[in-house]
């Protein structure tokens, strides 16, 4: 998995990179300019429109200055803006600043007329992971003016102003794309700056990840390549029961799609026996979504160790009273997953936390997770309370939302890149748990069935969404659950 290390560290990696691969820090900055003039042309060039770049004094603007001169190689027409006298510039600023062709309009800042062309691409290359501290002079004012225009706008790295692993501290530059060089930023995975990155694209600059491994500090961030190592594969001569029992508690009355969903994602995900269990006086009377669904009656009185695996809580409702609850873990004592009123519950009674099977997957939304640990003041913060509650209870906290994050016993931090906006509708998170609750039942080990679940989960959503869009709705993920495993070549 790709480590993700702090911005202090950035310099650290590029130094023993250039050391090793006897390259110059101004190579370096070459092929990043390279990767992102090669990720930035595909969709700009038939519009023809200027392109203003901002670049500060550190690196971050020597990519900038970089990043023009190849432009206009490319017959762009290219506006530079820069900040600093270039003498105070950093030295690859400087170098890359000499190499600049006739042809672009170069002006500082301070002596610049201040015309931008309507319909511009605007490329923030102001700061970069060497920001210290807030904006001010004439870098705020900078950031003030092009937060107010319209159109295409692209930062280098990290939006301006946003500090690499904290909490914004000030005003920030707003892009609508961040190309960041590498691996994400932690801060780039807020959900508060999601107005600041706009859609994230992480660009290879040829530094291998064996060079990041060395700075690693147990955050991870999860992508398609690294996911199929997690996978158990099947053979034909697996039965049904290869693939597992699994049983879903919840679905009080009028909420009956809860498991239903939770169910039939746990059938697309390949269980071979599923049963759903709901909170009702006759669960007999419901009628599953699917035929292959089974109905079970549970009591606080029977063993439930003829299941695999069991996810509770989705649309279970609070009349669970606390001695049924609390009998599921003394009655099933292998990993399960925990979700929605399952997590509500635990909040009400957080005596019973230390009564949860180890290696347990709780998955709170950010509410859920509110009203087990508090509240946080940003999500730096909520990280840390998710990773503190992992250890504390053994157990893996699955905090969703945008990059969902896996937050492991041990202490590792683990962020997912699949998944996107569309998923935020109703059931969705049952789907999650029944796709969790799936491959815990196939036997993955609870540290797999997390990160499996999550990315398939979030892949589903994508695919599902490219016909679909706001219009998608829990269904289809499960629906396109069978294509991801088919992507990924997962047999
Ligand atoms: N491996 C890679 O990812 C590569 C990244 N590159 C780019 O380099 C920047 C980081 O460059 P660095 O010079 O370290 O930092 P900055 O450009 O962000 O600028 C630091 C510069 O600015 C001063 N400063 C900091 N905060 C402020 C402020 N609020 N006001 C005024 N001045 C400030 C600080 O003192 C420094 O002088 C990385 O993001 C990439 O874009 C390389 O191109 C190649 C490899
Ligand atoms: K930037």
């Amino acid at each position: 998995m790709l480590p993700i290390i702090s911005g202090e560290q950035v310099q650290q990696v590029d130094a023993s990179y250039c050391s090793t691969e006897k390259i110059s820090s101004l190579d370096l900055m070459e092929s990043a300019a390279i990767s992102f003039v090669d990720w930035l042309m595909p969709w700009i060039s038939d519009c023809n429109k200027p392109i203003y770049i901002f670049s500060g004094p550190g690196n971050n603007g020597g990519d900038g200055v970089a990043i023009a001169r190849l432009l206009k190689y490319l017959n762009q027409t290219v506006h530079l803006i820069y900040m600093k006298e270039v003498a105070d510039c950093s030295q690859d600023f400087q170098d890359n600043f000499h190499r600049l062709p006739n042809g672009i309009s170069v002006s500082k800042f301070d002596v610049w007329d201040g015309k931008i062309e309507k319909d511009s691409i605007i490329i923030d290359a102001v700061f970069g992971v060497g920001i210290n501290r807030p904006l001010e002079g004439p870098y705020l004012s900078l950031i003030k003016i092009l937060n107010k225009l319209g159109g295409l706008k692209i930062s280098i790295d990290i939006p301006s102003g946003l500090p690499a692993d904290q909490a914004a501290f000030g005003t920030v530059f707003k892009a609508n794309h961040t190309a960041t060089f590498q691996f994400p930023k932690l801060s780039l995975l807020f959900p508060e700056h999601a107005e600041l990155v706009g859609e994230l694209h992480i660009l290879d600059i040829g530094i291998h990840d064996h060079f990041l491994d060395k700075f690693e500090r147990g955050h991870f961030y999860l992508r398609q390549g690294d996911v199929l190592a997690f996978h158990r594969t099947f053979h034909r001569f697996s039965h049904k029961g290869d693939f597992g029992k699994v049983l879903f508690l919840g679905s009080e009355l009028g909420k009956s799609g809860a498991i239903n969903l939770s169910g039939y994602a746990a059938l697309r995900t390949g269980s071979g026996l599923v049963h759903i269990a709901p909170f009702m006086e006759d669960p007999f009377r419901m009628i599953p979504i699917v035929p292959e669904l089974m109905l079970y009656q549970d009591s606080s009185k029977t063993s439930l160790n003829q299941f695999d695996a069991i996810g509770i809580g989705p649309g279970w409702g609070m009349d669970v009273d606390k001695d049924y609850f609390q009998s599921i873990f003394a009655r099933f004592k292998k990993p399960m997953v925990i979700d929605a009123d399952g997590l509500n519950l635990l909040a009400k009674y957080p005596e019973l936390l230390k009564e949860i099977p180890q290696n347990s997957i709780l998955t709170p939304h950010l509410k859920e997770f509110e009203r087990l640990v508090g509240e946080s003041a940003n999500h730096l913060e909520r990280i840390e309370k998710a990773s503190s509650l992992a250890k504390a209870n053994k157990v893996i906290v699955i905090l969703k939302g945008a990059h969902t994050l896996i937050a492991l016993p041990d202490g590792r931090k683990i962020f997912n890149s699949t998944g996107n906006q569309y998923m935020a509708t109703a059931g969705s998170g049952d789907v999650l748990t029944g796709m969790l609750t799936s491959f815990l039942g196939q036997g993955y080990a609870p540290e797999n069935a997390a990160i499996c679940g999550v990315f398939h989960h979030g892949l589903a959503g994508e695919i599902a969404s490219k016909s679909k869009l706001r219009g998608m709705i829990a269904s289809d993920i499960i629906e396109s659950i069978p294509d991801t495993f088919i992507k990924l070549n997962v047999l």
